[in-house]
């Protein structure tokens, strides 16, 4: 996948799907779905997801937050989707002055040379975020460009999720949206979240040096190193598949099972956070390697032990747990 911050450099012409896409959900891949290559079709135009970087929301507050999707799991993401160009609008005062004639004049037509063009119902756009969704629909059916406007995606509500009436399901629709799923992964409801995601949250790292304590209990863990502004889920344990990643690698293939702790380790006097993956059935050096883990399920909260042995006890248990969970 190209992936650019100058216009000037983009692939064109382009089929564009607009927005800021934290998390790349079901809603997202909604979006994008349309702007995909399509085989059939007589010239190609490049599957472009266009975004703005830094987010508009780090922008006008000034203050750093986290991501279900920190800008290299994006990339990731999109290319497992078959994204073929990402445009990172670089965000400052001039981008968000434009108005909405202007974006879609002057970025849209002209320097990505749109064919077509696909955003989600509650897209806003320009300055003071004063052009709507339809707005775009009207502007650039001027230059004969169509816009697919992708309904708001749904789910049953957490709360009703497996034991709602199908007869009144509609009431009970919640909006997919990224903050809910920063909620439910909160709660430590993974299960909830993959829901919403469409595909498990995944950590992205790479496998640094501990304090060397868990190959003497018998528990080696590949400590992770993720980036500062990914968002984490609840502190705790979680079953989970892992995947080694090389920069060439378009879809990993999810072949080990495991265990992961996130938390501070109180039991043995941690003094950060950490996030430690222990492999099933596998022994080497992981040092240096890029993981990429994919959360299937919590299995209890960390928990303060009083010796190391207790601890080693409960990390037996986990183990059977997840194995049973993922069916390893
Ligand atoms: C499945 C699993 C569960 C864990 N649960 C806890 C816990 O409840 N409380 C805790 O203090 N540490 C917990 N740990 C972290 C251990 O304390 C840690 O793996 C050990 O200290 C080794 O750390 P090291 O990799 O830095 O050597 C857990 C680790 C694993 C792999
Ligand atoms: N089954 C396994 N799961 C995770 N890491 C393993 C496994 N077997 C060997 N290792 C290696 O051992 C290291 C972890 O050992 P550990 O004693 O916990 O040291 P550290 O504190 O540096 O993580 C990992 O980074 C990896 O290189």
């Amino acid at each position: 996948m190209w992936v650019t911050s100058s216009t000037e450099l983009a692939l064109t012409p382009t089929c564009v799907a607009l927005g800021k896409f934290d998390g790349v959900h079901r809603g997202h891949q909604r979006v994008i779905q349309p702007i995909l290559p399509d085989v059939t079709a007589s010239s190609h135009a490049y599957s472009t997801v266009v975004t703005f970087n830094p987010h508009p929301q780090e922008f006008f507050t000034g203050l750093a937050r986290t991501w279900l999707t920190p800008l290299d799991e994006k990339i990731f993401q999109l290319r497992s989707l078959g994204v073929e160009q990402l445009v990172l609008l670089p965000f400052d005062k001039e981008l968000s002055a434009l108005t909405p004639e202007q974006f879609v004049e002057k970025i849209l037509i002209q320097q990505l040379q749109a064919k077509r063009i696909s955003v989600g119902q509650d897209f806003c756009f320009g300055s003071n975020r004063s052009g709507t969704a339809k707005d775009l629909q009207v502007l650039a059916a001027k230059f004969d460009i169509p816009v697919t406007i992708v309904p708001i995606e749904t789910c049953a509500s957490p709360e009703r999720a497996d034991n709602s009436d199908a007869s009144d399901s509609s009431i009970h629709q919640t909006r997919i949206s990224t903050s809910l799923i920063r909620q439910v992964l909160q709660n430590g409801d993974i299960r909830q979240a993959n829901k919403l995601l469409g595909r498990p949250y995944t950590l992205i790292g790479d496998v640094i040096k501990g304090q060397q304590l868990g190959r003497t209990i018998g528990f080696p863990t590949a400590n992770l190193q993720l980036p500062k502004d990914k968002f984490l889920p609840s502190f705790g344990v979680y079953a989970v598949r892992v995947s080694t990643l090389s920069e060439t690698l378009n879809a990993p293939e999810y072949t080990y099972l495991g265990v992961m702790n996130i938390g501070n380790r109180p039991t043995v006097n941690g003094t950060y956070q950490s996030v430690e993956v222990h492999l099933f059935d596998w022994s080497g050096d992981l040092y240096g390697k890029k993981l990429a883990v994919q959360l299937e399920q919590f299995l209890r909260p960390e928990e303060k032990f009083s010796s190391v042995e207790a601890l080693k006890q409960q990390i037996q248990q986990d183990c059977i747990a997840a194995r049973a969970f993922l069916g390893g």
